[in-house]
């Protein structure tokens, strides 16, 4: 029987991560934990351990920390047992974007964008040579919609989408797979954490569910997957309307509407 691939899942203490952790030991994967909570990752390590029999090493880091980042970095590029990346750790910030503290800002930009480009860039030419390997990048509907008022933490996941996008287009030839995964609210303590109460919110999604329904993308290998949208159509004509406008992008000349104002 063919080895598993390992799994390095970036934010595995709770909520997503930690769900994606457990899921992947169900199916048989060895796994990286990363996030900085130690203890908590040991105690998700020793039941996956107990209850699939599988390896759990953990990685304590902090992602916005450029010696930590170097240190995930470095077990991507030289760990050849790992051939999944789940790009997951992430927050929110509370408030609009006036009242957000510019260091806040940069340092949620720094989790949200650097690391994740950053790990990418680490496996992505290893997983190349292999001809094979999987990049998961958790980017969410807020990046669809400026109109939440969630101005940097939407513009850093409008950045994982395109990022994922592009990296489907110069990886996919390349036998590499990259999916962009866009949750909308889903209970985990992300709300807490940026002073929010997810029981004001209408449609929370039970994190278990949010996690099966992007395996299941997954499985299929989706480049993009939206496990709330009921109608995929939707998105398909989304895409449809963006890739319409790329013949008119190259003029010599300003649109007839620019010209003699
Ligand atoms: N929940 C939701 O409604 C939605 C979530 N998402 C995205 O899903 C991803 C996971 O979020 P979710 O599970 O909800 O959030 P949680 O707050 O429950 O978990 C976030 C994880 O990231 C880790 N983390 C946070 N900061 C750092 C850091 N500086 N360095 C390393 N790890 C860090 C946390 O661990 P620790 O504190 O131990 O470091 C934790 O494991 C995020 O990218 C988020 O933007 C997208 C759409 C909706
Ligand atoms: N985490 C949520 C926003 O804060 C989301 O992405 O829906």
């Amino acid at each position: 029987m063919a080895v598993l691939p390992s799994v390095l899942i970036t934010g595995a203490s709770t909520g997503i991560g930690a769900t994606y952790a457990d899921r992947f030991a169900r199916r048989g994967h060895d796994l990286v934990l990363v996030a900085r909570d130690k203890a908590r990752m040991e105690t998700l390590a020793a039941r996956l351990r107990a209850d699939n029999g599988v390896t759990v090493d953990i990685l304590q880091a902090d992602l916005t920390q450029p010696g930590d980042l170097a240190a995930v970095e470095a077990r991507l590029r030289d760990d050849a047992r790992i051939g999944i990346l789940v790009n997951n750790a992430g927050a929110g910030l509370a408030g609009g974007f006036d009242q957000q503290p510019v260091d806040d800002v940069e340092r949620l930009v720094t989790l949200n964008t650097t690391a994740v480009v950053r790990l990418a860039s680490a496996v992505a030419p290893r997983f190349v040579e292999a001809g094979e390997g999987a990049i998961i990048n958790i980017a969410s509907v807020v990046g669809l919609v400026p109109e939440f008022g969630q101005t940097v933490y939407g513009a850093t996941k409008a950045f994982v989408l395109y990022l994922s996008q592009g990296l489907s287009f110069e990886l996919a030839p390349k036998g590499v797979y990259v999916q962009a995964v866009l949750p909308a609210a889903t209970r985990t303590e992300i709300w807490e954490r940026a002073g929010v109460d997810v029981n004001t919110i209408p449609g929370v999604m039970e994190v278990g569910e949010l996690v099966d329904a992007a395996l299941v993308g997954f499985d299929r290998r989706e480049p993009i997957t939206i496990p709330p949208l009921p109608d995929a159509g939707q998105w398909d004509a989304y895409q449809a309307a963006r890739q319409q406008m790329i013949p008119g992008f190259g003029q010599a000349h300003a649109a007839e509407r620019y010209r003699n104002a």
